[in-house]
């Protein structure tokens, strides 16, 4: 390589670097919450990004909290053991020997190997569910499909977060891994209950007042007209979100009440990002362009919108 192409190689990396210095100016002390999906963990080396993704956060000053799903991996170890399961609206039918299976997926694998993963570079993650400290406090709910009200079985909605028990932890610099299993508020001792892991963040970003919730999925973002893929929606603002959710379909629907609950609830921004894509949170919190879609309060659209031209 020549003398002037080395240099201009490294004027770029430089670049880069330079680019996210009023973000990690802004985001210092921030507390970001990242809603890591099961369909994005595809390979070895994605989640190895993500873990190294969410140590670069600490490093920068931020104060990340990652909750974790594992839809797929759930399906895949019911299936194996020959119990049915199905969703409605977005939500797994739970029944009593599927939580069981739902608690032992997330909090004992899914949740294990993301913890594992974060601490290759130190001591910093600590894994927990929704049960431990009453992190998350939830109670039965239902789903409504095409105007029915369907039963779901053991599966919660948060009504209560413990904050004090997240703060404790990021105070004494540690990274919370959350799984979304919750204590049922309304149930016998010991009764827990499988709420969808887009809520469990939601609830936990607007509890703890978190600058940003960001939603790492298998798809580019929201679109207008799924499956279009040309219809990718890079902003929009909660009042047109929730015009656009009865358009919506299968994971789509929580995630996105999600979003619009956790934006409602007074986190600033929500983004929905291709966790397909290596160190999409990088580029997320630390680019100028960001990636995705992000949902806003509905007077922040306009503003960002004139800034962006
Ligand atoms: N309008 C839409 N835009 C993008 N994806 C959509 C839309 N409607 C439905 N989907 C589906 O939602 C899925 C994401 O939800 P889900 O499978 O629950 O992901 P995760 O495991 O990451 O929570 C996408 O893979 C896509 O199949
Ligand atoms: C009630 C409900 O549907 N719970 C989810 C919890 C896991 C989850 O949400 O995982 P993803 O984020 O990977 O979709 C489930 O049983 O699949």
């Amino acid at each position: 390589m020549s003398i002037s192409a080395r240099l201009e190689m490294a004027q770029s990396k430089a670049a880069v670097l330079v680019e996210a210095l009023p973000w990690l100016e802004q985001f210092q002390g921030a507390t970001v919450v990242v809603k890591y999906g099961g369909n994005a963990m595809q390979s070895d080396e994605l989640k190895q990004a993500f873990a190294d993704d969410i140590l670069f956060l600490r490093y920068a000053g931020l104060r990340p909290i990652v909750v974790h799903g594992g839809g797929p991996q759930i399906s895949r170890m019911l299936e194996k053991l020959g119990i049915e399961s199905e969703f409605r609206g977005g939500l797994r039918v739970t029944t009593a020997e599927a939580m069981d299976v739902v608690r032992m997926v997330l909090t004992g694998q899914v949740g294990r190997e993301l913890v594992g993963r974060i601490n290759s570079r130190g001591a910093h993650a600590v894994g927990l569910s929704g049960e431990d400290a009453a992190l998350l406090q939830a109670r039965r709910t239902t789903a409504e499909v095409d105007g029915d009200v369907v039963d779901l079985g053991l599966v919660g909605e948060v009504v209560g977060v413990n904050r004090q028990a997240v703060d404790d932890l990021l105070d004494a610099g540690r990274i919370p891994v959350i799984s979304s299993i919750a204590p049922d508020i309304d149930g016998p001792a010991g009764q827990v209950l499988n709420v969808n892991a887009d809520a469990a963040a939601a609830a936990v970003a607007a509890e703890l007042g978190a600058e940003k919730l960001v939603v790492l999925t298998d798809v580019e973002g929201l679109y207008a007209n799924w499956p279009d893929t040309d219809s990718l929606i890079s902003v929009i603002g909660v009042t047109d979100l929730e015009g656009m959710l009865p358009t919506l379909a299968s994971g789509m629907i929580p995630k996105m009440q999600a979003a619009l609950k956790a934006v409602r609830g007074g986190v600033k921004q929500a983004h929905i990002v291709d966790g397909r894509l290596a160190h999409s949170i990088l580029l997320e919190v630390f680019t100028s362009e960001g990636i995705g879609t992000m949902v806003l309060p509905d007077d922040d659209v306009e503003p960002y919108e004139r800034k962006l031209q």
